[in-house]
């Protein structure tokens, strides 16, 4: 990774050596590292046995969870807040463990429909719920500081199943709930 980074840098017409760059392929290397580690995370390591028998059979919505991916086709952030809800069968999940599940998701090479149906689609094999829902709004950089510039189109996507994409009352529900969330996006 360092080596490449080097070429890149000499082929945008940069001196490698100079004081401010000899030490910038290592960081870049290091810095994907932890910006693409999703990739060698096992998710049910991650969960850690968190999950808890409960006589609790009404949605669990965790809204507002921020998170930081790159696009797979520019390799540049796109950022934003993911949604999720779940109708419990008989199961839950700890808490913390729906963020670390989006962290692990976002930090990969991503399209952002993508990352949400597998955020939707992991919860649903861990827990087998009556129904998952993800809701994902983001802003992609390559959008706003190159391309088409657009710096206010963010991007919302969502991932239904079970009664969530059977039964309007629940995805109103869902909807709703989410609506009322704080403040825009904003870098
Ligand atoms: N659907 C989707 N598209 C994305 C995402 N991230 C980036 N893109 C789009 O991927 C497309 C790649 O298009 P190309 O024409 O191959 O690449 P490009 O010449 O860099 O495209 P422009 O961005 O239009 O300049 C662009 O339209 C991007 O806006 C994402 O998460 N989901
Ligand atoms: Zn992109």
């Amino acid at each position: 990774m360092k080596n490449s980074v080097s070429t890149i840098l000499k082929a945008i017409g940069e001196d490698p050596n100079r004081e401010g760059l000899v030490n910038t392929p290592s960081r870049v290397a290091k810095s994907y590292d932890e910006l693409l580690s999703g990739y060698r995370v096992d998710p049910y390591k991650l969960i850690n046995g968190a999950l808890f028998e409960v006589e609790y059979d009404e949605m669990v919505i965790v809204r507002d969870i921020e998170f930081y991916s790159m696009c797979e086709h520019h390799m540049l952030p796109f950022i934003g807040r993911a949604h999720v809800a779940y109708l419990p069968d008989k199961k839950v999940i700890g808490l913390s463990k729906i963020p670390r599940i989006v962290d692990m998701f976002a930090r990969r090479l991503q399209v952002q429909e993508r990352m949400t149906q597998q955020v939707a689609q992991f919860l649903d094999e861990a827990l087998h719920p009556h129904g998952v829902a993800v809701v994902i709004e983001a802003l992609h950089l390559c959008s706003m500081m190159r391309g088409v510039k657009k710096h206010d189109s963010r991007m919302t996507t969502s991932a239904m199943l079970g009664y969530f994409r059977k039964n309007l009352a629940t995805r109103t529900e869902f909807l709703d709930n989410i609506s009322r969330s704080a403040e825009p996006l904003h870098f």
